[in-house]
């Protein structure tokens, strides 16, 4: 049986007349990094902040832990650890003295969370150093710390690569890929790039105007960016033998309509070409195809990404 950590109903946000959020049903599973994408404005705060609990919805629900209301669903809030928007840190405190002030306020006990926290988000090191002077890369992970203080199951971030270099980006990833292993920590985490949540989500789903347009697999993702030549010919089973035999692969699929998806060779269409036709074949059709993060996140939401 699938265990999901989180389900919203239908849930949508009105304000006033702007439908930031349109009746959309997140499943998150359980052990999932469940990566949330869209463009600025999409709505991707909007569902987090209802999830967490910082807005109420205009109608539908949410469901955390299996509890969909009332003080369950309180309860059930205080096994999540969430980040949203610009974290409240004291530029002008340590790493340690932040997330103890933090510690405080969200009533942790336990002195040692702190020093925990600071080594799992790794900032141990920092010592006297004050947050202002702190990079955004370690900024960011100081703000994951004061998420992970209370040892949540499920983290829910918004953007926390916003704004990182290529090295902060990969940092980052490395980071909630360790917590969601080691630790078991569910994770929702949004970004407007795509390509940013690559090797780093399990899970994705598509949201556009307010409406989640898609929810997938990695593995189904991946499938359907996958690059491919396309062959159409006149004998398909008999071009089947020519990969096989005369380029050496059984990376292609043969759809029902006869035509071919060769994943291997992409660098060499004229190679392929002249096999097919040296193995006295008729050529109809053979182009590379497929798509790429971006162009298939900009083909979902149906015209460029001007995030
Ligand atoms: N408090 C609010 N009052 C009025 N409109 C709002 C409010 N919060 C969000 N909106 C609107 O709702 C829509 C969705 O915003 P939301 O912040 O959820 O998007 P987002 O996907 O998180 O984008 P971003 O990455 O820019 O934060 C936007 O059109 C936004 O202007």
């Amino acid at each position: 049986m699938q265990e999901y950590v989180l389900r919203t109903h239908q849930l949508t946000k009105q304000y006033g007349k702007q439908v930031a959020l349109d009746h959309a049903d997140m499943t998150v599973r359980k052990g999932a990094i469940y990566g949330f994408i869209g463009q600025n404005g999409a709505g991707k705060s909007t569902l987090m902040k209802l999830v967490t609990g910082l807005a109420f919805p205009t109608s539908g629900s949410v469901e955390l832990f299996g509890a969909a209301s009332g003080p369950e669903l309180v309860q059930a809030r205080r096994r999540m650890g969430v980040s949203i928007e610009s974290p409240a840190l004291y530029p002008q405190l340590t790493a340690a003295e932040n997330l103890e002030a933090h510690r405080l306020q969200q009533g942790i006990p336990g002195r040692e969370s702190v020093r925990r926290t600071l080594e799992l988000v790794g900032l141990s090191g920092t010592g006297r150093k004050k947050a202002r002077a702190f990079s955004l890369g370690m900024k960011q992970r100081l703000a994951l710390g004061v998420a992970l203080l209370g040892q949540p199951e499920l983290l829910v971030l918004d953007e926390p690569t916003n704004g990182l270099d290529p090295m902060g980006v990969v940092e980052m990833r490395e980071l909630l890929t360790r917590l969601n292993r080691e630790n078991g920590i569910t994770i929702l985490i949004s970004s407007h790039i795509l390509s940013e949540l690559h090797l780093l989500a399990t899970h994705y789903g598509i949201i556009h105007q307010g409406r989640l347009l898609e929810q997938l697999t990695s593995r189904e993702l991946q499938k359907r960016c996958r690059q491919f030549i396309h062959i159409k010919v006149n004998l398909p089973e008999r071009a089947a033998v020519v990969l096989e035999r005369e380029l050496a692969t059984r990376e292609f699929e043969v759809a029902a309509d006869g035509s071919i998806r060769l994943y291997a060779h992409l660098d060499r269409p004229a190679a392929v070409a002249s096999a097919l036709v040296a193995g006295g074949l008729e050529l109809e059709q053979l182009m590379p195809m497929g798509e790429d993060l971006e162009s298939y996140f900009a083909s979902r939401i149906g015209g460029g990404v001007h995030a």
